[in-house]
């Protein structure tokens, strides 16, 4: 698999790696390992951006993609270890709306993504379709997540605000 053309890709996609979770099944390792994303092993190094942190009061939207700076961030560290006080990192903090797992360990279940999942939510959320196919190509399951949550992510990069995002998200959640 060749490396990206990275000048193609608008949005820079920044991992904070905490390193305690299985390293054969962490994603950000991979996404590093095909020059898909920069993993940072200090917080200081951490650049400012939109900061994906299931935690958040405010839902990801389109309209935070010029808040961020061009740049997407996300924790990459097992659940347990991901409670609030992990994500000190210093940006705008969003939580991804309402989308199904597609990877082996967790599918189908609702918003516990991979750090792979998440970062390409967000790429689609903020109109970088392309960029989100080539983020999860080295991704067995990565085309099921955007085929399995196709209509979503099409509806929430069509909102205008966060409150749109969670109105759509709503109608999800009473199907649930
Ligand atoms: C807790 S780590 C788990 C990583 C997993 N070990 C892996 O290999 O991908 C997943 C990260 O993805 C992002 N993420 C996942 N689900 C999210 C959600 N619903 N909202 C916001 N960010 C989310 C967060 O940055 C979170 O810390």
């Amino acid at each position: 698999m060749e490396s990206p053309d990275t000048d193609a890709l608008d949005t820079a996609v920044h991992v904070y790696y905490e390193g305690d979770d299985d390293p054969d099944k962490c994603t950000a390792r991979r996404l590093e390992r095909f020059d898909r994303a920069i993993l940072h092993r200090r917080m200081n190094a951490v650049p400012y951006g939109v900061v994906l942190n299931p935690h958040a009061e405010q839902a990801l939207s389109p309209a935070d993609a010029a808040d961020g700076l061009g740049t997407l961030v996300a924790l990459d560290c097992s659940w347990e270890s991901a409670e609030e006080a992990s994500f000190s990192m210093n940006g705008v903090h969003r939580a991804l709306p309402f989308l199904v797992a597609a990877n082996p360990v967790n599918y189908g279940r609702p918003f516990q993504l991979t750090t792979a999942e998440a970062l390409a939510a967000a790429l689609v959320i903020f109109d970088e379709r392309e960029h989100a196919e080539l983020l999860l190509e080295p991704f067995r399951w990565g085309e099921t997540f955007l085929t399995l949550n196709e209509e979503p992510l099409r509806r929430y990069a069509e909102c205008g605000d966060s409150s749109e995002v969670v109105a759509v998200q709503e109608e999800y959640l009473a199907e649930e």
